[in-house]
């Protein structure tokens, strides 16, 4: 009988499971939305329970969609979005709703923890890596300081990914690649850093970080409850996993120096890899790649796909109600609606900063220069745009600490779109690898599960094994002198619309 390694991916907005065989081959996929709560201005949750449900719709569909005996399945492991924060108390509930990575409460802390000279002598040599309010040290800092009943009922912090892990297995560990993105960790010696949380008032939280794993380690099994809810079988071992910008990185094949891999969903991940870390304060990132020797080098902002779920839940609701009521996805129509406008006929912008930004901590989302003749397809288009542009701005930071990089493999919801694609290729002008899998994170993570079980020596041995591509997008040269004065104008714009926001506008 066939075995198949079963990967979970909980992103900010879509939870996903995926069946694989070991060849790679996709045996079955379901997916649910997850709803994010905004409870107040710049707050974004999750129920911890629906989140969960959720979860164990997927497993359970995609059990039923490959009509396998779950016996087959040897492993399992999981991914997610990093940073964020779950916690737990003692008695396994949660302590708090789940945090999702764009959530914004904590801004204030980052500017003061900059102004400390001590940030860049003592703190960026461990973490190497940029603070953010969406990192786990930011949020515990906020909840210290205004809800410090949720500190002490905590008993584990935990990423998303941790959490499902606790979920499945009733055991908690923090896993290394996800961790060495929050800036929690001494990232070069790889362990917890008593110092490096004093710097963020959190020596005493220490003792609620759970033990150090490695993504291909065992890190317990499905319990019996568990695999009654998702139609697992109890005792399936459950891997570490791997932070999901590692995991989409290395299902689209990073597994060379001389790729570009952009990871476009609810974030804008930009990356690369390399055998050499790079600290530096401008840079977002630093962070341990899941293959032995390398680095994994990051550009990255809230700035991609969530923007355009705002749009849909603000202006397009009914066509989204009616398009799910037909089995059909409100998606394909705003790709219609992109597709049936040209790039040269307007020139609207779109900075997609409604959840965060790549610019300076103040600024917001806008469009700028519309005009009575727009419709919703150029406002569409200026989204999409704008979040390629977004993309685009990591990139240009990127390549300043590396050579040129010679095509891009391209992973998250917008791979979804053959509009969005070109026009990605259109306006970085190189071309875009797309590889089979539809879903990169499940993948990704189902590696480990691979390594874990044996099947694989390493990673890199399950991505030689699994990975394919499919096509290639080539860039249209016609194109390339309109993208350039648009993305010029963007970077115009964004220069004097920072001196508004740095003057409080
Ligand atoms: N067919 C599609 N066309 C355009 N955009 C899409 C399509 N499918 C998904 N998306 C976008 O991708 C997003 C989901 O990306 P994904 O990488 O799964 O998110 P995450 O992992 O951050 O939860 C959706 O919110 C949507 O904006
Ligand atoms: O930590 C992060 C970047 O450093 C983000 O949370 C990223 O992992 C989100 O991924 P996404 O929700 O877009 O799949």
């Amino acid at each position: 009988m066939e075995n198949y390694l079963l990967g979970i991916d909980n992103g900010g907005t879509v939870t996903k499971a995926a069946l694989y065989t070991l060849t790679g081959k996709e045996a079955a996929i379901a997916s649910r939305k997850t709803k994010m709560m905004m409870p107040k201005p710049f707050r974004t949750e999750r129920d911890l329970d629906e989140l969960w449900k959720a979860n164990v719709e997927v497993i359970r569909e995609v059990i039923e969609k490959s009509r396998i005996d779950a016996g087959q399945i040897s492993g399992v492991s999981v991914t997610g979005h990093g940073n964020g924060l779950y916690l737990i108390r003692k008695d396994g509930k949660p302590a708090y709703n789940g945090i999702i990575s764009t959530d914004q409460r904590a801004k204030t802390y980052i500017d003061e923890w900059y102004r400390n000279p001590r940030f860049e002598t003592e703190v960026l040599p461990k973490t190497m890596q940029s603070v953010w309010a969406g990192q786990p040290v930011a949020l515990l800092a906020w909840l210290r300081d205004h809800e410090p009943e949720v500190i002490e009922q905590t008993d584990d912090i935990l990423m998303v990914k941790d959490f499902l892990r606790f979920k499945l297995t009733g055991e908690t560990h923090l896993e290394l690649t996800d961790v060495s993105g929050t800036s929690l960790l001494n990232v070069r010696e790889r362990c917890f850093d008593k110092d490096l949380l004093a710097f963020f008032g959190l020596e005493d939280m220490i003792s609620k970080l759970p033990p150090l794993r490695q993504s291909t380690d065992i890190c317990g099994y499905v319990t019996e409850e568990a695999a009654q809810l998702t139609g697992l079988k109890a005792g399936t071992p459950v891997a570490g996993g791997v932070f999901d910008i590692a995991a989409s990185a290395v299902a689209s094949g990073l597994v060379e120096e001389n790729k570009l891999c952009i990871v476009a969903g609810t974030w804008s991940i930009n990356e690369y890899i390399t055998k050499m870390p790079v600290i530096d304060k401008h840079l977002f990132m630093t962070s341990i790649y899941c293959l032995d020797d390398y680095w994994l080098i990051t550009e990255a902002s809230p700035t991609s796909a969530s923007n355009l779920e705002w749009f849909i839940d603000r202006f397009m609701i009914k066509e989204k109600i009616v398009a799910e009521s037909q089995g059909q996805s409100v998606y394909e129509l705003c790709n219609e609606l992109v597709a049936s406008v040209s790039s040269e006929e307007s020139d609207l912008l779109f900075f997609p900063f409604l959840f965060g930004s790549n610019t300076v901590s103040n600024a917001n989302a806008c469009f700028i220069g519309m005009n009575s003749w727009h419709q919703r397809g150029h406002l569409l288009q200026a989204v999409y745009e704008g979040i390629v542009f977004s993309h685009m701005y990591h990139i240009e930071r990127l390549v300043k600490y590396r050579k040129k990089l010679e095509a891009a493999r391209i992973a998250g919801g917008v791979a979804k779109s053959d509009v969005w694609l070109q026009m990605f290729a259109d306006c970085l002008q190189m071309p875009l690898e797309i590889v089979e899998a539809k879903e990169q994170g499940t993948l990704g993570t189902a590696m480990c599960a691979g390594v874990m079980t044996g099947c694989y020596e390493s990673i890199k041995k399950a991505a030689d094994k699994m990975v394919k591509i499919d096509r290639i997008i080539k860039p249209n040269k016609e194109k390339a002198p309109i993208y350039r004065r648009k993305y010029e104008h963007y970077k115009a714009a964004l220069k004097k619309m920072e001196n508004v926001w740095k003057a409080g506008g």
